[in-house]
């Protein structure tokens, strides 16, 4: 959201195991404040202790003056396509959503509840991941199965990490001194889930994920695109049940499943060290990210920019490095002086001659639902 309202929100990120918090004067580029719990069990005691944390004299808050909580919720399904105010039937209709999303879901639904218990009297907005995805076309989120079956199941592409592309939407172009429609831009957010969008003059025309965060790119615990007759044939020859398929394919695939670990920098130091699984770990995560890039080059037509963002995307020069190398012919030429490193601010990591430009930039979900959210009640 490219329009700044003036307000003061406390947004809040309950994800599976860690809540993620900021309190954001839109006036002023920094957060006034921001924490990360993690290892969270109980949502609601975590945002009690927030809430504490807060209150506390030497904060830099008043929480008296805040016009707005802002609440990441994954899904939206069918229903929820915008930001929403949060009353009973809003709760209740989100609680129906489970199902679609029950490793973030629940603990969107405890923050939510906790939240409006501390804050009765403010405005609470639902802000959805799969939001942003509304502009795709019916061709990019219908799947090639049966439609009767597909629309009584509500089963199609929606999409996820919709608030970090939204942002990214306007913060790139501002960085590469453009407006949001001037460019068409390959995103990569890359964190824990990791996912792929296609931008056209700042709109989503396609992305990675799918009914689920599970499809598209190879993730921390998360298989990606995988044949589904994988099931069936576990089913069958393995005995095993859906809910054992489902904790396989969301909690122990991936890079933990290839390689023993889940956490990026653990993969690239077994690598470094010469661990063949590692580096064949690495090798398959990258070669995933270019076949996304070149699907999403040939339904662009033409690509202004290639964007990496969250913790891997931000910090890995060599998955940087390592996906987008051998891709001069698509005008793709990175300089592995300024790949290299961490990159805690926008940086431009591509050639002067690469046609492409490559950058790094910084993700600010937070920031984004704090707009949206003052937007909303504004
Ligand atoms: N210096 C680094 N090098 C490589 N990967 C990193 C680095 N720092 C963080 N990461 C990766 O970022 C991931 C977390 O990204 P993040 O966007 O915070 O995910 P999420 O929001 O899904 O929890 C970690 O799993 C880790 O692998
Ligand atoms: C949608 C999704 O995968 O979210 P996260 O990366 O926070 O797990
Ligand atoms: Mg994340």
């Amino acid at each position: 959201m490219a329009v700044n309202y003036i307000g003061l929100a406390l947004v809040l990120n309950c994800g599976s195991s860690s809540v993620k918090y900021q309190v954001v004067d839109t006036t002023l580029d920094a957060p006034l404040a921001s924490g990360l719990i993690e290892r969270v069990t109980d949502h609601g005691q975590a945002i009690r202790e927030v809430i504490e944390s807060l209150n506390a004299p030497d904060s830099g808050v008043d929480l008296s003056k805040i016009t707005v909580v802002g609440h990441r919720v994954l899904h939206g399904g069918e229903e929820f396509s915008a930001p929403t105010i949060i009353d009973d039937e809003v709760e209740r209709k989100i609680t129906l959503l489970i199902p679609l999303g029950p490793l973030h879901m629940p603990a969107n639904l405890a923050g939510i509840a906790a939240a409006r218990a501390a804050f009765p009297n403010t405005p609470h907005v639902a802000i959805f991941d799969t939001a942003y995805f509304q502009t795709m076309s019916e061709a990019a989120y219908t799947y090639a199965i049966d439609k009767h079956i597909a629309a009584e199941h509500s089963i199609r592409r929606y999409g996820f990490h919709g608030t970090s592309y939204a942002y990214l939407s306007h913060e790139a172009p501002r960085v590469m001194g453009k407006r949001p429609d001037e460019v068409n831009i390959i995103a990569l957010h890359l964190g824990n889930g990791a996912s792929a969008c296609a931008m056209r003059a700042g709109r989503a025309i396609d992305t990675s994920m799918g009914l689920t965060p599970l499809a598209g790119l190879v993730m921390g615990t998360r298989t990606g695109d995988i044949d589904p007759a994988v099931a069936f044939h576990l089913g069958r020859s393995a005995g095993m049940t859906l809910d054992e398929i489902d904790q396989l394919f969301n909690r122990q695939s991936g890079m933990l499943g290839l390689t023993g670990y889940s956490d990026m920098r653990d993969v690239e130091k077994a690598a470094a060290e010469g661990s063949h699984d590692a580096q064949l770990g690495l090798e398959i995560y990258c070669r995933r990210i270019r076949g996304y890039v070149g699907q999403y080059y040939a339904q662009l037509g033409h690509v202004d920019a290639i964007v990496f963002t969250a913790g891997v995307g931000e910090n890995s020069d060599v998955v940087r490095l390592q996906s987008l190398v051998g891709l001069s012919e698509l005008g793709i030429v990175m300089d592995p002086e300024r790949n290299a490193g961490r990159k805690k601010q926008a940086t431009l990591v591509s050639a002067d001659e690469s046609r492409v430009q490559v950058w790094a930039v910084p993700t600010n979900e937070e920031r984004e639902i704090a707009l949206e959210s003052i937007a909303a009640v504004s």
